[in-house]
């Protein structure tokens, strides 16, 4: 849906004197020796539709000069940026106000409230802008505010709110407008730990119902991590990696981002998704005893995982009751699967299911949504994703 490539923003020159600068490996010195900065350097990256996508990077990586870039509040000085195809930096002025108007909102960090005036009148405030006639205005403010859970604080004035409840006002003017991309700066860094716990959360729900395309930015490596589908991480000016998080933590591309990610919490980024191993064998009801045999006798297990016609899982067979069952048809073999089996979903994190893998010596099944068996994920793979990854350069 977004889609940037090889975006770079040199502040402090103009353009005609900026891009030449931008050709060689030295152009942070190139820019730096004219009196410019190169805010962003030959940024690439694609947003989809639906996701929520973060920008991560420490202070003055680049991360608002990007987010910027999308709507040209900061206008890129080389390379091409488009919205559902739509070529930005051309857009002429008429058509980039239709785009900042109706298709995007953004959420800032800080952001004003109007003081003198009611809490919905301060969430209607986009859609006055955007021509929305007052009765709608006002309502689909109401709509908004029971939303992010402030629908009975419409009547207030904003110094009667808390900053958590302002940062709520400020998701509430965004949501009542229509735009299906929220750009977000930084929108919970100054909320107490708790609260910007909370603000997550609702996010994610908000996000869950509405399926908006958001991209969100953030210092906060965990924040990302907890939010994040995708995570853009910067570090002066230019995009190091862009990978999920778990991704991030399993093969981070350079020492930097190895260091950036060695204190987080792997067992709550980590799911059973990144440690997932093919399913060792499996049957189904309907197969034919040979058959079956014949796989079993190739491979050494302490079971096998038995699958009904649409491939869920129903449990699993050892495999010295399992020829027996299999020769005397259905209700055998359901008697001699394993009582208790675990199966977890395959997007739980480790942190919520690693204490099972003690419990059996076959491995957990992960299973998708509709309980089908998609992979095995072993007791040694769970204990070797926990450990933190060698630095990368110790792997060359
Ligand atoms: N208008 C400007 N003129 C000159 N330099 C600027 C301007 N805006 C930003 N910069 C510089 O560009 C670099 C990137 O800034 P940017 O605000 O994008 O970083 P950031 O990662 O969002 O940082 P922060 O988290 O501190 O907001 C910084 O070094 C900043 O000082």
């Amino acid at each position: 849906m977004i889609e940037a490539s090889h975006l770079s923003k040199v502040y402090g020159l103009a353009r005609n004197r900026a891009l030449p600068l931008l050709t060689g490996d030295r152009r942070h010195e190139a820019v730096r020796h004219a009196g410019g900065f190169l805010g962003a350097d030959d940024v690439s990256f694609t947003v989809r539709r639906g996701e929520l996508f973060v920008i991560m990077g420490l202070s003055g990586s680049g991360k608002s000069t990007v987010l910027r870039m999308i709507n040209r509040l900061v206008e890129p000085t080389d390379g091409r940026l488009s919205i559902d195809g739509q070529d930005v930096p051309a857009m002429a002025a008429g058509d980039l106000r239709e785009l900042r108007n109706r298709r995007i909102s953004m959420v800032f960090q800080h952001f004003a409230l109007f003081p003198h005036r009611t809490i919905r009148e301060n969430t209607a405030y986009g859609l006055k802008v955007r021509g929305v006639p007052v009765r709608e205005r006002l309502e689909r403010a109401d709509w908004a505010l029971r939303r992010v859970g402030l629908g009975d604080r419409g009547d207030a004035r904003p110094d009667a709110l808390s900053g958590g409840m302002k940062q709520r006002v400020g998701l509430a003017r965004a949501l009542a407008t229509d735009a299906d991309i929220l750009l977000m700066d930084e929108p919970f860094s100054a909320l107490d730990p708790l609260i910007k716990r909370e603000m997550q959360e609702l996010l994610l729900t908000l996000q869950a119902e509405d399926q908006r395309t958001i991209v969100f930015v953030t210092h906060d490596l965990n924040e990302a991590m907890r939010i994040g589908h995708r995570i853009m991480v910067m570090k002066d000016g230019r995009v190091v990696q862009c990978d999920t998080g778990p991704d991030l933590l399993s093969a981070p591309a350079d020492d930097y981002v190895s260091d950036f990610v060695a204190d987080v919490d792997r067992s709550r980024v980590l799911t059973a998704a990144s440690v997932l191993r093919p399913p060792w064998c499996t049957t189904r009801l309907s197969d034919s005893p040979g058959e079956v045999l014949r796989r079993l006798e190739a491979a050494e297990m302490n079971g096998v995982f038995v699958l009904d016609k649409l491939d869920r899982i129903l449990g699993v067979a050892r495999d010295d009751l399992l020829a027996n069952a299999l020769r005397n048809g259905e209700d055998d073999l359901r008697n001699c699967l394993v009582q208790d089996y675990d199966t977890v979903p395959v997007d739980r994190p480790l942190v919520e299911f690693c204490h099972l893998a003690g419990r059996h010596t076959v491995p957990i099944a992960a299973v998708d949504e509709h309980g089908r068996l998609l992979g095995v994920v072993p007791r040694a793979a769970i204990l070797s994703s926990l450990a933190s990854p060698k630095k990368v350069t110790a792997h060359a």
